[in-house]
């Protein structure tokens, strides 16, 4: 039931995952997602890789472009350090609606800040807006043509400081050719391909790494 599927992926949520213990929402999504309908998750797969680079990078400011239902952000803050700050970005108000009420059953809305609206707009004020000197790790998992512009967006506004780490979800699938030629080719980046499949499917896909030289 619910009319979209984000709507039915919060009533499996409520119905299958215990309030306050994000590995169980983690988990139900996933499930849901695998066996009854595919949804743009980053998922139980490309989700361990991720979760491995936020494990090792520890950052105390992180930013999320592309929240969709949630999945990624709770996935995230449930290994963030205390007093450190995800801030997710989604373009859609009802996704955004959604991703809300899945982070806080998930209990982890302390450590989450979602905004609303397209990134291009968002970008150049988030310094201001968030009393923010740079992100430790950005997160690209938003509309895959607008990976490229957002990045030099990031660097002319600053937000993007020696040693900042930019990872990309679906670099094949669905695709994002130009920032792979940018991150790959700029000497400004080091960057390191994970080799995986696009959520819930054999089809190849993967998630790149690069770090900022400045
Ligand atoms: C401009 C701007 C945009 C945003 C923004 N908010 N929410 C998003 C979601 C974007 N995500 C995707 O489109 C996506 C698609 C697939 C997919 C789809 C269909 C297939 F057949 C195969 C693969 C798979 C994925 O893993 C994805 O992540 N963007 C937020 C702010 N500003
Ligand atoms: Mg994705």
């Amino acid at each position: 039931y619910g009319s979209t599927r984000p709507e039915r992926i919060l009533a499996e949520v409520k119905r299958k995952a215990t309030r306050g213990d994000a590995r169980s929402v983690v988990d139900t999504i996933d499930q849901y997602c695998r066996h009854q309908e595919w949804a743009m998750n980053v998922g139980d797969e490309k989700g361990t890789i991720l979760d491995s680079i936020v494990c090792e990078v520890k950052p105390r400011a992180m930013l999320e472009l592309g929240t969709y239902c949630g999945y990624s952000a709770v996935r995230i803050a449930s290994l963030l350090p205390p007093n450190s700050r995800l801030i997710t970005m989604e373009f859609n108000p009802v996704f955004a609606a959604i991703a809300r009420q899945v982070i806080a059953w998930a209990g982890v809305e302390d450590k989450v800040v979602l905004i609303e609206g397209p990134s291009g707009d968002w970008i150049p004020k988030m310094k201001k807006e968030f009393g923010l000197t740079s992100f430790d790790l950005v997160f690209l998992d938003h509309w895959k043509d607008c990976y490229l512009p957002d990045t030099k967006l990031m660097e002319e506004c600053g937000l993007l400081r020696t040693g900042s780490i930019l990872v990309a979800d679906n670099v094949i699938c669905p695709g994002a050719p130009d920032y792979l030629e940018y991150v790959r080719g700029s000497p400004r980046y080091e960057s390191k391909y994970f080799r995986s499949h696009l959520e819930y499917t054999r089809v190849e896909d993967g998630i790149e790494k690069s770090v900022f030289l400045g």
